[in-house]
């Protein structure tokens, strides 16, 4: 480790930052512009909350920072790393194996049980079955789940199912999660303790979140809160301390 001069502040890079982006879908006069110029920058370990209407770009703007999807103008950077300047290749490698995805319809394979669920983002990367049936578990234990590793989806709840899916998403310790509405199918009380599950996953394996919500009364478990309306960021306050 290197000493630092009395007084210097160490600065830690964002592990996302997001700027100028925009992006239209079509052209000429039937183009939509989704999102029109959206910089923003998530600091590493924070639960960061993205709220809008509907229609106001936040898959956009998720598809866009989880590769999924090219931006029509702007950068995004993930810890440093500039995604425009990957290939498609490039892409799947990083939504493999520093990405993970949360879904709001859980997105579970429905044959697999819930282990093997949590297993495949290591299967991707090739991890031997001893090791990922071990690394499952101990995820599972993590969302509570340890009593339901050999059940399928069907045999869930919504609540567990999402659970699953979070278990999924730690899978390759990923440097980030992005999650989509994640209590958008379910009631309010399993809502909040999904959103209470991300903020301790959050604290507990240092990941960093960038969560989509509706849910005003989830915002309070973020570090903040960025609001999108128009394809345009309408409130960014800094940093909780
Ligand atoms: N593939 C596409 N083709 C054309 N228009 C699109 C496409 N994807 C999104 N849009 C448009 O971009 C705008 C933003 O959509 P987006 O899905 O990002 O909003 P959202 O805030 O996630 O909404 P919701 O909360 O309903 O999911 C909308 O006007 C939508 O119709």
């Amino acid at each position: 480790m290197t000493q630092q001069p009395a007084g210097t502040v160490t600065v830690t890079a964002p592990m996302v930052t997001v700027t100028d982006v925009r992006r239209s879908f079509g052209t000429g006069e039937r183009a939509v512009h989704a999102l029109r110029g959206v910089s923003f920058t998530i600091g590493r370990g924070e639960l960061t909350a993205l709220k809008g209407r509907s229609g106001s770009g936040k898959t956009t703007l998720l598809n866009l920072v989880g590769g999924l999807d090219s931006p029509t103008g702007g950068t995004i950077t993930l810890d440093g790393t500039d995604m425009g300047g990957l290939d498609e290749d490039g892409r799947l490698a990083l939504r493999r194996d520093r990405l993970g995805f949360v879904f709001q319809s859980f997105g579970l394979l429905p044959v697999l049980t819930a282990a093997e669920n949590v297993g495949i983002p290591m299967r991707l990367r090739k991890v031997p079955a001893a090791q990922r049936e071990e690394r499952a578990r101990t995820l599972l234990a993590l969302v509570g789940l340890a009593d339901h590793a050999n059940q399928r989806p069907g045999e869930l709840s919504g609540g567990q199912q999402q659970r699953v899916a979070i278990a999924r998403a730690l899978a390759n310790e990923p440097d980030l999660i992005i999650a989509d509405e994640p209590t958008g199918q379910l009631d309010s009380e399993t809502g909040r303790s999904i959103m209470e599950l991300l903020r301790a996953v959050v604290r507990s394996e240092g990941v960093t979140v960038l969560v989509a919500t509706h849910d005003p009364n989830l915002m309070e478990l973020a570090d903040r809160v960025v609001e999108l309306r128009d394809g345009h960021i309408v409130e960014d306050p800094a940093p909780v301390a």
